[in-house]
């Protein structure tokens, strides 16, 4: 998506000078430090950092898990409102998260199969006829390589770490929520079926027009595959822009570690200073 086409869709999810403070005094930890960032409908962002920068405590204050210490968060250019459990549900109907950790997702108690009716029922499917409502979870399946028939009647716990991220997927399909927030869903995969995973998403994207927040600390990961790049050191963004101008031309030194920390395979290991 080009930086000009990009910024004449409207707004999604914006935020100005959020922060996320945890602590007080001297063992006060500002995970989140006056950020500010736009995201528009239809774009592909890539949050990136290391471990502790911050991303997740980011991740969920834009999910509405918990409340910024200051600053404020818009949907859709409005401030968003989520002060009563009614209106945080209605949220949750907008926003959808996949997760690093798909065992974590799901209920060990619920089968596959309710696992995706519940999905076709969050989106006002409860009514439709069973055979209508087979229809709807076969596609979805199909559409990330799972062959409903295979699972019906299994638990999530008998899947592959693979099968379940793609289960997750699945998930999405049926609820297409505004906007999805995947925070390294691809991390217990190799990498043919990670690219497929990607590629899912970015498929996922032009079909429904969502939004998706990917969070990562795989600069390489994210230049192939984000319109925008955030750059999250110390709870901050230290550069933002299109993926061509963060990756390509950074700015901030920071960046340029990340990427010069990026394994190329090239290069030949020199085991002797190991
Ligand atoms: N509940 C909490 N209480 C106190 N400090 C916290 C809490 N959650 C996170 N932190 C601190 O906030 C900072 C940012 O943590 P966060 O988990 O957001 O980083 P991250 O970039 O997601 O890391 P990772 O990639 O390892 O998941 C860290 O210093 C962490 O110790």
């Amino acid at each position: 998506m080009k930086n000009n086409e990009k910024n004449s869709r409207p707004l999604c999810l914006s935020g100005k000078g959020v922060t996320k403070v945890f602590g007080m005094g001297n063992k006060k930890t500002v995970a989140v430090d006056h950020v500010d960032f736009e995201f528009h409908e239809g774009e592909l962002i890539s949050i990136v950092g290391e471990s502790g920068s911050g991303k997740t405590t980011l991740s969920k204050l834009l999910l509405g898990l918990s409340n910024a210490t200051e600053g404020e968060i818009f949907f859709q250019g409005k401030p968003r409102d989520i002060s009563t459990r009614k209106k945080k549900k209605g949220y949750w109907k907008d926003i959808q998260a996949i997760f690093q950790d798909p065992f974590s997702s799901y209920n060990i108690f619920s089968k596959i199969d309710t696992v995706l009716l519940d999905c076709i029922n969050m989106r006002g499917g409860r009514t439709f006829p069973m055979e209508k409502k087979m229809e709807m979870m076969t596609e979805a399946c199909s559409f990330v390589n799972l062959k409903f028939a295979e699972l019906t009647n299994k638990y999530p716990f008998e899947l592959s770490g693979g099968q379940m991220q793609r289960l997750m997927i699945a998930r999405i399909f049926l609820l297409k929520p505004k906007i999805l927030l995947a925070d390294e869903p691809t991390s217990m995969i190799d990498a043919c079926s990670r690219a497929t995973i990607l590629d899912m998403l970015l498929h996922l994207r032009d079909e429904t027009g969502m939004t998706i927040i990917f969070i990562t600390h795989d600069i390489g990961l994210a230049y192939y595959i984000s319109d925008s790049v955030y750059i999250m050191e110390h709870g901050k963004f230290v550069e933002r822009g299109t993926a061509d101008e963060v990756i390509l031309h950074s700015k901030a030194d920071y960046t340029k570690r990340l990427i010069s920390d990026v394994p190329k395979i090239y290069e030949e290991w020199d085991l002797s200073t190991v």
